[in-house]
């Protein structure tokens, strides 16, 4: 049976960088009702990011010292090339009595250690349908973060969706595979509205059958059965559907969205390299 995400009364949450990540997340947890918006303080030097969480309730502060000051538990959400600078700004400020979450894509724990001076830490790789509770997360651990560290952010990814412990050696595929994923499925499904247009149909009705047709068919996976099977089974000898497939795979369909996953890991791998 699934655990049940807890998170400890009163304890603080604290987004350094309110951008689209940050929000998906604490839209997440607020509408699970893990943790209320007077918990959750942020700061970011864009007034429009500034007023978007004022809209929902969150503490904006000043500085991201201030956060840091008033937090139990820090995620960092701003991008990566700026990660080491706004770390390092806040070294002063940070101590082992704050758990330190990085969602940077491609800067690893071996960096933020030596830039935050300490251990406590935890790696996450979330996505976006965080925001609707459906977001795929994957966590790896520092070397000071314990048992309950692990639990903690566990909690807090669990309220928003499926969160897995994974070998840090993973963490550029995982952000090419899910990070980066939603995009894919974005692109997919505007181009099967597109196709919808091209054979006749309004585009409101493409764009709503092709967002539909997604949603089910990711949700009939919860019938265990493999996708290769669901596939065949709306394949009818001498159809339609297998007209179709036969242009995907002509246009190399399979090998361009391996593809798309490979290119992406290579470029957080760049990241953690540069
Ligand atoms: N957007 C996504 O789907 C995902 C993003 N991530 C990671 O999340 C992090 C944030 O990405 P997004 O939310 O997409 O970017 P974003 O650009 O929407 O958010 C970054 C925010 O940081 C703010 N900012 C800039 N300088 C700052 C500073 N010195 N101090 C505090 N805030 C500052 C910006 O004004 C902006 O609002 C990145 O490291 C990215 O790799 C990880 C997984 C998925
Ligand atoms: O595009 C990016 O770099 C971020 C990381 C994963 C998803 N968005």
């Amino acid at each position: 049976m699934a655990v049940e995400a807890t998170w400890p009364e009163g304890l603080k949450l604290g987004f350094i960088g309110a951008g689209r990540m940050a929000e998906s997340i604490s839209k997440g947890v607020i509408n699970s009702g893990l943790i209320s918006p007077s918990n959750i303080r942020t700061a970011d030097p864009s007034s429009d990011r500034r007023d978007a969480f004022t809209s929902f309730g969150v503490t904006v502060l000043e500085s991201n010292s201030q956060v840091v000051d008033s937090s139990d538990v820090v995620v960092l959400a701003v991008k990566p090339q700026i990660v080491k600078r706004v770390v390092m700004d806040l070294k002063p400020h940070l101590s082992k009595d704050k758990l330190l979450v990085s969602i940077a894509a491609g800067i690893r724990l071996k960096d933020l250690q030596d830039w935050a001076g300490y251990g406590r830490l935890i790696r996450v790789m979330p996505n976006t349908p965080a925001l609707i509770g459906e977001g795929a997360s994957v966590m790896c651990l520092g070397e000071m973060a314990t048992k309950e560290d692990q639990e903690l952010v566990a909690s807090l990814f669990k309220a928003v969706g499926k969160i897995w412990t994974a070998d840090e050696k993973y963490f550029d595929a995982i952000t090419g595979l899910s990070g980066s994923g939603p995009a894919y499925v974005y692109v997919a499904i505007e181009a099967l509205a597109d196709g919808g247009v091209a054979a006749g149909l309004p585009r409101d009705l493409a764009l709503g059958l092709a967002s539909q047709t997604v949603l089910g068919a990711a949700g009939m996976l919860n019938t265990g059965r493999h996708p290769g099977q669901l596939k065949d089974d709306v394949t009818s000898p001498g159809g339609t559907t297998i007209a179709g497939i036969r242009e995907l795979e002509r246009g190399a369909f399979r090998g361009t969205l391996m593809n798309a996953v490979v290119a992406a890991t290579e470029r957080s791998r760049e990241l953690s390299e540069s």
